[in-house]
């Protein structure tokens, strides 16, 4: 078992995109907590079992952040479970759940599965038009990341402004009012520098994108959490 509290910084791989043999290796040694696995679109049992079968040749914990229940399959250390407190549609948030628990719920080992709670708050951003999530003040984001610990108990509140850099002070904002709830940030963070100042205040800095675009600097990101 691993322990999740003592992670700030995961990369997470898209098994839509293409990465060479020799980048997953960067990604992987890199000092990183974790590798997580996830996307919005694109992610096929095929993808998700080609890319965990490549970082099994690594020895850095991988998890799934699940997308779709077409593509779940065993063999992760852990899954990540995304509920969408902002979607219009409560299907993102529990009904998929629902469904996957009705189907797999005897051949589950809960002890791998950690619940999200995830406020999209990029309204460009695919994940965010893909759920059909609604915009947010501050205010509102801080109000779900309180339901996700003192309702729901989630073990994480994942604040996902996917695709661009975010608002550092709503992040120490939202840090305030968490106790037990791990706080995970995610979006546009490219250099080390906004690594770091993201993980002043969130417990899990994610580094998505940047693997694509700009590996070198991306991989300047875990020593810049680190230290
Ligand atoms: C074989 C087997 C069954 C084994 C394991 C048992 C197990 C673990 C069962 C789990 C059961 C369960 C409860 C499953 C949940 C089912 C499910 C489908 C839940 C829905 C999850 C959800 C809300 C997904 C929505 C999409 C989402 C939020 C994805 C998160 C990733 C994200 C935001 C990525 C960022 O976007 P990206 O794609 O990178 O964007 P760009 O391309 O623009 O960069
Ligand atoms: O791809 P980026 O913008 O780094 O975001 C990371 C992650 O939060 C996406 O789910
Ligand atoms: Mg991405």
């Amino acid at each position: 078992m691993y322990d999740i509290h003592k992670w700030n910084h995961v990369f997470k791989l898209d098994p839509n995109k293409e990465i060479s043999d020799d980048s997953l290796e960067k990604v992987c040694e890199s000092g990183t907590d974790a590798i997580v696995v996830g996307g919005t679109d694109g992610v096929t049992l095929d993808n998700v079992l080609q890319i965990l079968a490549r970082v099994r040749r690594h020895s850095v914990p991988c998890v799934l952040e699940i997308s779709n229940t077409e593509s779940l399959t065993p063999g992760f250390d852990y899954y990540f479970i995304p509920s969408v407190l902002n979607s219009q549609d409560k299907k993102w948030f529990m009904d998929l759940h629902h469904q996957a628990v009705k189907e797999y719920g005897d051949i589950m080992n809960w002890d791998e599965i950690f619940m999200e709670g995830y406020c999209m708050v990029n309204p460009e951003s695919k994940a965010f038009q893909y759920t059909h999530s609604t915009s947010l003040k501050d205010e509102d984001v801080i109000a779900y990341a309180q339901m996700t610990e003192k309702m729901f108990r989630f073990p994480f509140f994942y604040l996902e402004y996917s695709g661009t850099y975010g608002d550092p002070k709503l992040v120490e904002r939202v840090k305030q009012k968490l106790d037990q709830t791990l706080l995970i940030y995610g979006g546009g963070i490219y250099k080390a520098k906004q690594a770091k100042e993201m993980a002043q205040f969130a417990d899990i800095v994610v580094v998505g994108n940047a693997i694509y675009e700009d590996l070198s600097n991306a991989l300047k990101t875990v020593k810049a959490v680190k230290n």
